[in-house]
């Protein structure tokens, strides 16, 4: 799954506030099965065969990383402590930080802290469809439900057709170079695709599933916490 001139890197934005949580911690050091929920996210991408490194984006003034043991990942797993105000802040100065340690080819997974579920199969499908791909692209689902439009009065002023319409997850894989340049010239994007999608490139849809959820709020926790139970029980 590899090429001989680029390698595959993980860069995982860490430095939000988790503030829909509602909680005192940040939401990525919740206790998700007795471990910070960052830590199920890193798990699985330093397991990933394909990825060479593990970099995590934390806010500079992070006090909760120092208190776990993270020497089980070895070198697989570095802390940046530069995150910024936005996570396409946090994306960019991370890609900034290990420009000395990556080359301009190599390819970056952009994957959220917040998605502690992602299964190895998901990595492999990502980069099995993307590898030799001229733009790069995202983990995505198709929307299932049907849409509506709301008015000002929270009733419905539209039916909004759902065809073609998917989900975007992460991780979202781009070349380190395009990313940057893409992040560079960003206003207000909340995916790396959009960045890109802003240089007028046409990022690929490869289909996910819903297990690769984000925890956003509460109820969240709870369902990532029955995903993992579930795929444990199963392995
Ligand atoms: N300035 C920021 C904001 C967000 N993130 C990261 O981006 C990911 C996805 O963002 P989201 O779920 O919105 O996290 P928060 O911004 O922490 O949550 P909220 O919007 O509820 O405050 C998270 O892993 C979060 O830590 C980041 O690295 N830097
Ligand atoms: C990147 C993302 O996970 C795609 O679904 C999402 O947009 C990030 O979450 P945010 O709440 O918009 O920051």
């Amino acid at each position: 799954m590899r090429t001989q001139t680029s390698r595959c890197f993980a860069i995982v934005p860490a430095a939000g506030s988790g503030s829909r949580m509602k909680s005192e911690q940040p939401k990525q050091y919740l206790s998700l099965l007795g471990q910070p929920l960052i830590r199920h996210t890193l798990a699985a991408l330093c397991a990933a065969p394909v990825i060479d490194r593990v970099y995590v984006v934390l806010s500079v003034g992070d006090q909760e990383w120092d208190k776990h043991d993270w020497r089980p990942f070895g070198d697989r797993l570095v802390p940046l402590f530069c995150g910024g105000a936005s996570r396409a802040d946090s994306v960019l100065n991370g890609l900034r930080a290990i420009a000395d340690d990556t080359s301009e080819y190599d390819w970056i997974l952009v994957h959220d802290a917040a998605r502690p579920c992602l299964a190895p199969w998901h990595v492999e499908s990502l980069v099995r469809e993307l590898l030799h791909d001229e733009v790069g692209g995202i983990l995505a689902v198709p929307v299932a439900d049907t849409l509506k439009r709301e008015d000002s009065t929270h009733r419905v002023a539209a039916t909004v057709p759902r065809e073609g319409l998917w989900q975007a997850q992460t991780p979202q894989m781009f070349r380190n170079v395009m990313l940057k340049r893409a992040l560079e010239s960003a206003r207000n994007v909340t995916d790396e695709a959009s960045a890109i999608e802003a240089m007028g490139l046409r990022p690929r849809l490869v289909r996910g599933d819903p297990t690769n959820l984000k925890v956003t709020f509460p109820l969240d926790l709870h369902l990532a916490e029955w995903i993992l139970q579930h795929r444990e029980d199963k392995a």
